[in-house]
C-alpha cells in the first residue's frame, strides 16, 4: 500500500505526517543536505528498531551519533535531558546538524525538548514506532520532560520538519503498549471523529492489533484530527486544549503512579472521568458517558481507578497545564465530537465524577 501524506501547518514550516510501511526511505530528504551532523536519540532497548535508521543516515553522508537514553518515561526527565544536551556540546552540535527521535512518545517528547532547547532549537525528525506515538505524541510539536511536581511540566513548542510513521514497526511492540494507543484513537473519535468510534466497535479485538481490517484507517484518521487541530492553534491558546481530553485526571494518575502507569491507559479514566463531569454538569446523557465506558473496555483499556486516591489525585491536578491560577478548567463534552471546557467545577461535582469511576 502506498504511503498517506497527512500535512500539517500553522508554522512558517509546514511538514508532513507520512504513513506507511517502509517509509525509511524519506528520512535522508527531510533531514536535508545541510546537516553534517545527526544525532539518533532512541531507546537503548530498541537498537534494532535504531540500527536501520541510523545505517540510512550514514549511507546518506551525515555523520551519525547513536545517542541511547532509558527505556520509555525514564528517559523524559530533566537529567536525561542533560546528558544529551552533554553528549551534542562534546560532539560540536550546530545549527545545521540535526536531531532524530526514535521510539515511542516518550522517547519522541525527549528528543523534541532536546532538540528545541539544544542551541535554542535545531531541526527535528520524529519516527515514532509505538502506536500512540504515530496517532498523538510526533504530532504538532509539542515537547517535554516530567518532573517530581507533575507531567510535563517543562517543555517547549518545537513542530518537528516531518514525522515518519512506518507502520512496519509496530507489530514487535507489546500488546499492552499498543492497546495504550488506542485510548488517544479513542479520544480524537469523542472530540472530533465519531467515524473513529464506529470502527473500533464493529471489531474491538482487530482494533488492538497492527494488522486489524481497520488499523490504518484508525491511524489516518486521529493523526487527521490532531493535524487539524494543532494547524489551527499550535501553542494551545484556545481549540487545541481538546486534545487534553482525559489528560487532567490522566496526568494526575501519571504523577500518582510515578509515572510508571501507562499514558494511554490513565488517559482512559480521565475520559470517563470528563465524561461524568459532563453529564453531571447537564451536557450529555448516561448513554455517551456508557459508550465511553463500553468502547474503551472493549478494547482492554481501563475505566475505572482506586477510591482512595482521590485525595492525591485531587492536590495532582493543580498543576495541569489548562488552570489558571487555581481555577481548574477540564476539557468536557457538550455532545459527541463537540468537546467544551468547564471551569471552575464545584467540589461536590468533582467528588461525584469521582466517586463515578472510583474502584
Ligand atoms: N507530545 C505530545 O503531543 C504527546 C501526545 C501524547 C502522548 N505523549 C507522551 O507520550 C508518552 C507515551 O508514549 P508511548 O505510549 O509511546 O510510550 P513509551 O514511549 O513509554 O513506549 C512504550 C514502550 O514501547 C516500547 N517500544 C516502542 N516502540 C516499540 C516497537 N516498535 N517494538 C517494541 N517495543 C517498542 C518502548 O521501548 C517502551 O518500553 C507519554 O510520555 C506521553 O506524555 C505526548
Ligand atoms: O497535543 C496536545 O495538545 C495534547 O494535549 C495531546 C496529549 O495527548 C498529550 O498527552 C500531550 O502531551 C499533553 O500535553 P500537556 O500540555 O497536557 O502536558
Ligand atoms: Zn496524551
Amino acid at each position: 500500500m502506498t504511503a498517506t501524506r497527512i500535512g500539517v501547518g500553522g508554522t512558517s514550516a509546514p511538514y508532513d505526517v507520512v504513513i506507511g510501511s517502509g517509509v525509511l526511505g524519506e528520512l535522508p530528504g527531510l533531514i536535508g543536505p545541510r546537516a553534517e551532523q545527526v544525532a539518533v536519540i532512541h531507546s537503548a532497548a530498541l537498537g534494532e528498531v535504531a540500527r536501520p535508521v541510523i545505517a540510512a543516515l550514514a549511507a546518506a553522508g551525515h555523520t551519525v551519533h547513536a545517542m541511547p537514553v532509558p527505556d520509555g518515561e525514564a528517559a523524559k526527565t530533566p537529567a536525561v535531558a542533560a546528558d544529551l544536551w552533554a553528549r551534542l556540546g562534546q560532539a560540536g552540535f550546530t545549527r545545521s546538524d540535526a536531531v532524530v527521535g526514535v521510539g515511542g512518545g516518550a522517547t519522541t517528547d525527549l528528543a523534541g525538548f532536546v532538540a528545541a532547547t539544544w542551541l535554542r532549537g535545531v531541526p527535528v525528525v520524529l519516527m515514532p514506532t509505538t502506536l500512540l506515538g504515530m496517532v498523538d505524541a510526533a504530532v504538532g510539536g509539542k515537547t517535554g520532560v516530567n518532573t517530581a511536581e507533575g507531567k510535563n511540566l517543562v517543555g517547549a513548542f518545537h513542530p518537528p520538519a516531518g514525522v515518519l510513521c512506518d507502520l512496519a514497526t509496530l507489530p514487535s511492540l507489546p500488546t499492552a503498549d499498543y492497546i495504550g494507543g488506542l485510548a488517544e484513537i479513542v479520544k480524537a473519535g469523542f472530540i472530533a471523529d465519531p467515524v473513529i468510534l464506529d470502527l473500533v466497535e464493529d471489531d474491538p479485538e482487530g482494533a488492538t492489533r497492527p494488522e486489524g481490517r481497520h488499523t490504518r484507517e484508525l491511524i489516518e484518521r486521529a493523526v487527521a484530527v490532531k493535524a487539524d487541530v494543532v494547524s489551527g492553534d499550535l501553542r494551545e491558546a484556545g481549540r487545541r486544549e481538546i486534545l487534553n481530553y482525559g489528560h487532567t485526571l490522566g496526568h494526575a494518575i501519571e504523577r500518582a503512579e510515578n509515572y510508571t502507569f501507562r499514558h494511554g491507559y490513565a488517559v482512559a479514566v480521565g475520559m470517563v472521568f470528563a465524561a461524568e463531569l459532563s453529564r453531571l454538569s447537564g451536557r450529555i446523557d448516561a448513554a455517551l458517558v456508557r459508550r465511553h465506558r463500553d468502547i474503551l473496555a472493549s478494547v482492554g483499556l481501563p475505566t475505572g481507578y482506586a477510591a482512595q486516591a482521590w485525595p492525591r489525585l485531587r492536590e495532582n491536578m493543580r498543576v495541569d497545564k489548562k488552570a489558571r491560577g487555581a481555577t481548574l478548567r477540564f476539557v468536557v463534552l457538550d455532545a459527541l465530537g463537540r468537546p467544551a471546557i468547564l471551569a471552575g467545577p464545584s467540589d461536590d461535582l468533582l467528588d461525584a465524577a469521582y466517586r463515578a469511576v472510583a474502584s
